[in-house]
């Protein structure tokens, strides 16, 4: 396998074995195989079309794969839906984000994860538990959001793009899938998004981060993928490449 320290001696939380997708005639991956270890920022790169985003619908139940295995925590899985990747503890932060903007902050950690309490024989929403654990929630990350009481469509990009994280990371999840989290951001707001990102890192999280900024990558990650036309182009540690490098393996200037 090509790659970064053989996976053998390592704690890996996912691997993905020789995984297949096609759509029709579009072979989206093909016989892909890598790692994320346990407590590390994973990144993963590729032009337009590579198929990074095939391979984040798969591992997060959107997708099924044609062929290949995917291992969690030591256990071959296949992820039917969303919720059952959800269950196993993989939380994904997709582009769109997935927030509903006329809702508060609160309202938007707390969306089909609702606490409710008993009033004699009626079940009702706990406001002021939500908001409560909303605010930990957001203070854990050191995330600098207006109140949690807050309509989301109020907040800037960053911050947006924080509570999204924030919902992914706060639910005891094992990995957090990014895609793309500050592509929409400035250059102080991206600061800061890399900052929660690092963050988590540091209290034990395992992340995969897609992006298109080597800068980034070589900044945050511990190791990269590097896909190439659906297949695997090559695997760094960060601290062993460059962005010359990763360039060469992106556009296959360099072999892998
Ligand atoms: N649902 C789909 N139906 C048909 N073709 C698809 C589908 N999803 C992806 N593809 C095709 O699979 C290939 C890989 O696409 P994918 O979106 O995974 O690439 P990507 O690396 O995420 O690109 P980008 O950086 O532009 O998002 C492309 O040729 C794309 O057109």
């Amino acid at each position: 396998m090509t790659g970064p320290t053989s996976p053998i001696s390592q704690d890996v939380l996912l691997g993905v074995e020789q995984l297949s997708k096609s759509f029709g005639n579009v072979r989206a991956l093909r016989d892909i195989s890598l790692w994320l270890p346990r407590g590390q920022i994973t990144a993963l790169v590729g032009d337009n079309g590579a198929g990074k985003s095939t391979l984040v619908r798969v591992l997060s139940g959107v997708h099924q794969p044609d062929h290949g295995r995917v291992t969690f925590a030591g256990q071959p899985v296949r992820f039917a839906d969303p919720q059952a990747a959800r269950l196993a503890g993989i939380e994904t932060v997709h582009q769109n984000l997935a927030l509903v903007d006329e809702l508060t902050v609160w309202q938007n950690l707390f969306l089909n994860r609702e606490l409710v309490r008993r009033l004699g024989p009626f079940a009702v929403l706990d406001r002021g538990a939500m908001q409560v654990k909303a605010r930990e929630m957001l203070a854990r990350l050191s995330v600098n959001v207006p109140p949690v009481r807050a309509k989301v469509q109020r907040l800037s990009g960053g911050q947006r793009q924080a509570v999204a994280i924030a919902r992914a990371a706060g639910w005891g999840s094992k990995l957090v899938i990014m895609d793309e989290p500050t592509a929409a951001l400035g250059v102080q707001e991206t600061a800061r998004v890399e900052e929660l990102i690092a963050g988590l890192r540091a209290e034990g999280m395992t992340i995969l981060l897609i992006s298109h900024n080597f800068e980034q990558v070589l900044r945050l990650a511990d190791r990269v993928w590097v896909l190439r036309s659906g297949a695997l182009a090559g695997g760094r540690l960060t601290t062993e490449t460059t962005g010359e490098e990763l360039v060469g393996l992106v556009t296959g200037a360099i072999a892998g």
